[in-house]
């Protein structure tokens, strides 16, 4: 059983991310092992295709980017062994040297966010990544166990803020001046008080959200969160959008990208070559 009430044995998980950033670029590379990045690295969709696919991400990258980000759901899909397929996935970037995101986007009433936290965060879980995504639309006070164990084992959370999928807006952006989005944003700045660059509270707001944090008037700066933006690459946003959204916001971003530089592999060469192209088009 992991153990909850162990002491940090690392640095805070903001400081370990600033560092990889300023070392690597400001890239995290997405493990989503899709049925169809399967066949096309010419493996089967099973636990042997997906136990190749992962580590061999993990092998080729480890060293040249500041992030991996497993999906969870894709390891899901395919039961118990895929979990430890997961297992062994953040147990080499672990020994690679990479950080790893464990993207599950967990999110539940307090009670039961306290067993998400052992899984994710806690000492001596198997499934423990050095962050893990979080979804506080059951409240952000729902969050509370994992921000305490986060912070107790020098791990961090990333918290969906403005999602990169066009369906959040009906949700996220719901108050306009003080929207939903807005108040997710005031209350993760609550927790990196006096943490800088960043805390390791961080929060996801999406590459593809064009002008929507001009128009809601959110200053990610005074939140002094990491920024984890997904929607680069397969979902239409390019570095060129990412800066003009973030504008002054920009030291703050860690750009996350999957099936765009997924789809050069096998070839490790290939997928280094894919990963510092996208890395470049941030810097
Ligand atoms: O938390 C995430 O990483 C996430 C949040 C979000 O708003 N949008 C989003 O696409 N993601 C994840 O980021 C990855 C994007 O994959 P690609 O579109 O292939 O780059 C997927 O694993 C998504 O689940």
């Amino acid at each position: 059983m992991p153990s909850a009430g162990a002491s940090p044995k690392r640095r805070p998980f903001g400081q370990r991310l600033a560092a990889a950033m300023a070392q690597h670029g400001p890239l995290c590379v997405g493990i989503d092992p899709h049925p169809g990045l399967l066949q096309a690295w010419g493996l089967e969709d099973s636990i042997t295709g997906l136990r190749r696919f992962s580590l061999g991400v993990v092998e080729a990258l480890a060293g040249h980017v500041a992030a991996l980000k497993p999906q969870v759901a894709l390891y899901e899909r395919h039961g118990s062994r895929g979990l430890a397929v997961l297992e062994e996935t953040l147990a080499l970037c672990a020994a690679g040297h990479v950080l790893s995101i464990a993207d599950a986007k967990r999110g539940d009433i307090g009670s039961t966010m306290a067993a998400y936290a052992d899984a994710w965060l806690a000492e001596g879980s198997t499934l423990a990544a050095d962050a893990v995504t979080l979804s506080p639309y059951l409240g952000f006070e729902s969050l509370r166990p994992a921000l305490d164990l986060a912070a107790a084992t020098g791990r961090g959370v990333f918290v969906l803020g403005l999602t990169s999928n066009p369906e959040g807006k009906s949700v996220q952006h719901v108050g306009g001046a003080t929207s939903v989005a807005k108040g997710i944003i005031d209350a993760v700045a609550n927790e990196n008080q006096d943490e800088r660059p960043f805390g390791s509270t961080g929060l996801v707001i999406g590459a593809t959200v064009g002008d929507a944090l001009a128009e809601l008037g959110i200053d990610l700066v005074a939140s002094a969160a990491p920024i984890l933006a997904p929607g680069l690459g397969a979902q239409g946003a390019t570095g060129a959008h990412m800066k003009a959204s973030f504008g002054a916001f920009w030291p703050q971003v860690l750009g996350t990208s999957s099936r765009e530089i997924l789809k050069a592999g096998p070839d490790a060469g290939a997928l280094r070559a894919a990963a510092s192209a996208t890395r470049d088009s941030l810097l």
